[in-house]
């Protein structure tokens, strides 16, 4: 195991928690896609590490293709205002994409990219989230067909999550220290 980052205060999912998730999720990927070659979306930046985890975990043919998004807010809560740096090189048309995401948390990141990707033509939108943040405020309407596992409302870093970009190359997933907050 790991040894402990100094600045977390707890870890959420530790390493052998995460490998049975990523595993979970790329056996029901698997079942649904198993003759639909599909397109599997990463978005940038936090979801890079998931991503490489799941889509091996997916025992079907697919293609890969990633977007960068920012959303403008401050380290820690998204505005809802999503501008892509990087739009996905494929086209999409009559494509099965799946988009992965990392964690759904407002949901106004994936609400602005199913969307955006709806527009185009696809055979199907679906997302697979690794983690769903449980809020109460969540207002608008992105239902993921796959779902890793979810969280309680606090804000976490590690595998892929950052906080002012730090911690994303943590192997598990936990809680900050309150002194870390800058
Ligand atoms: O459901 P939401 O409230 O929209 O939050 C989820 C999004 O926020 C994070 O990305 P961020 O915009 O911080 O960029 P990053 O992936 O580069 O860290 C995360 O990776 C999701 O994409
Ligand atoms: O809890 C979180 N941690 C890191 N990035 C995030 N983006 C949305 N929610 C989170």
């Amino acid at each position: 195991m790991a040894e402990l980052h100094p600045d977390i205060e707890r870890v959420v999912f530790s390493e052998e928690d995460i490998a049975a998730i990523v595993e979970k999720m790329g056996r029901e990927i698997t079942e649904e896609y198993a003759d639909k070659n599909p397109l599997v979306v990463c978005v940038l930046k936090g979801a890079v590490v998931v991503m490489a985890d799941v889509m091996r975990a997916i025992r079907a043919p697919l293609t890969i293709d990633f977007m960068a998004v920012s959303s403008y807010g401050d380290a820690t809560s998204s505005s809802g205002v999503v501008r892509i740096l990087k739009d996905l090189d494929s086209r999409i048309e009559g494509r099965h994409v799946i988009i992965v995401e990392d964690i759904l948390d407002s949901g106004l990141t994936l609400s602005y990219l199913i969307n955006m990707l709806q527009s185009r033509g696809p055979a199907s939108v679906e997302v697979a989230a690794f983690l769903v943040k449980d809020v109460d405020d969540r207002d608008c309407s992105v239902v993921p067909r796959f779902v890793g596992a979810h969280v309680p409302n606090e804000f976490i870093v590690g595998y892929g999550l950052d906080y002012a970009e730090r911690y994303r190359n943590l192997p598990y997933i936990g809680v900050l220290k309150p002194e870390c907050y800058s």
